[in-house]
C-alpha cells in the first residue's frame, strides 16, 4: 500500500537532508508504529505520505498515487491527523455534514458507537469541548471515514488514562483487512498490544523496520537481578533489578518497546544482528 523509494527531504537548500535513501513498504491489515526521538522526522515523513510536503528526491507512492500530485481520487482515501489540529466551532452534526462526504465509506454508525464508547458529551460548539475530547472526536472521525490509509500523529497526546484504553480498543475493533494505520508516538506504553510493526527513524534512515511477532521471536523482554550476564544483550536498573533483553530462547514474549527503543537507539552493539 505504502511504497517508499530513495526518499531524500530537505526544508532548506542550504540545509543536508533530512532523509537520504530512506525506503519503506507497508502493507494492508496492519498498525505501524512509527517511533523516534524529537526531530528524528516523522511528522516530516508523515506529511511525505500524505501530500503535504514533496520529495526533494525518491518517490513516495499510495496506493499507486504520488501523494505530491494531490488527487481527490487519492485524498478521500487517505485521513491525516495531525499532532496539532483546528476545529471549527460547529456542532458534531454540522461537522460530520460538512465533512464526512468527502470521504465515500463515511460510517455513520460507527462514528455514533465511538462517540458513545469515549463518551462524548453533546455539544453545540466542538470548540466547547476540553483538548482531550476533541482528539477523541478527531479519532473517531478519523477512524468512521473508513480511509484505507489512516495516519495519525501522536494521537493518545492529551487522552486521559481510561481513554487510552478506549483507544486501544476502538482502533482494534473498527478496522478492515484492508487499512492501514501508522501511528507516530512518543507514549509507546499507548500502543504495546495494537501495533503490529515497528519503524524506528533515526539520523534521517530507518535503524528498525520488523513486525512485532519476529522481534518477539528473536528477543525475549525479562527481568533479572544482575545487569550483566552471557545472554543479556540490554539492560536497564528498575526497582528491584533489571529490565533486560535477551535472545529469544522460549518462542515469543511480550514486546516491551521502551526497552527496545532504549536498547536500539543506545547503540549497543550486541543488539545490532537482532535489529537489520
Ligand atoms: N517547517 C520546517 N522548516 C524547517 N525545518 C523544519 C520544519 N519542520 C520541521 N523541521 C525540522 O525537521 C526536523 C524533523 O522535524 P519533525 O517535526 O519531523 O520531527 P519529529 O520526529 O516529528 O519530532 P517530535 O518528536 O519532536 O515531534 C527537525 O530538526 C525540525 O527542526
Amino acid at each position: 500500500m505504502i511504497s517508499i523509494q530513495n526518499l531524500e527531504f530537505k526544508y532548506s537548500k542550504k540545509q543536508p537532508p533530512l532523509f537520504h535513501n530512506l525506503e519503506c513498504e507497508l502493507q494492508a491489515g496492519s498498525i505501524a508504529g512509527l517511533l523516534g526521538k524529537n526531530g528524528a522526522g516523522k511528522t516530516t515523513l508523515l506529511k511525505l505520505m500524505v501530500g503535504l510536503l514533496f520529495p526533494t528526491e525518491g518517490k513516495v507512492n499510495i496506493m499507486g498515487h504520488e501523494p505530491a500530485k494531490r488527487q481527490p481520487s487519492l485524498f478521500q482515501d487517505i485521513y491525516f491527523l495531525p499532532e496539532e489540529f483546528y476545529i471549527p466551532g460547529v456542532s458534531i452534526g454540522s461537522y460530520v455534514k460538512a465533512n464526512s462526504g468527502f470521504y465515500p465509506r463515511f460510517d455513520q454508525t460507527l462514528l455514533q458507537q465511538l462517540i458513545s464508547d469515549f463518551e462524548l458529551p453533546e455539544t453545540k460548539s466542538l470548540q466547547k469541548l476540553s483538548y482531550g475530547q476533541k482528539k477523541k472526536f478527531l479519532i473517531s472521525f478519523a477512524l468512521s471515514t473508513k480511509c484505507r490509509l489512516l495516519v495519525l500523529d501522536e494521537p493518545t497526546n492529551g487522552l486521559d488514562i481510561p481513554s487510552k484504553s478506549v483507544f486501544r480498543k476502538v482502533v482494534a475493533g473498527s478496522l478492515d483487512e484492508d487499512q492501514l494505520v501508522i501511528i507516530s508516538t512518543h507514549q509507546v506504553k499507548d500502543v504495546e498490544n495494537l501495533i503490529d510493526r515497528i519503524l524506528m527513524l533515526e539520523n534521517g534512515k530507518f535503524i528498525m523496520q520488523k513486525d512485532i511477532f519476529d522481534i518477539s521471536a528473536l528477543l525475549n523482554f525479562t527481568t533479572s537481578s544482575s545487569p550483566e550476564g552471557e545472554n543479556i544483550l540490554y539492560s536497564e536498573m528498575v526497582p528491584g533489578g533489571y529490565k533486560v533483553i535477551t535472545p529469544q530462547a522460549n518462542g515469543g514474549s511480550n514486546v516491551d518497546i521502551e526497552l527496545l527503543f532504549n536498547a536500539i537507539s543506545h547503540g549497543t552493539e550486541k543488539m545490532k544482528d537482532y535489529v537489520q
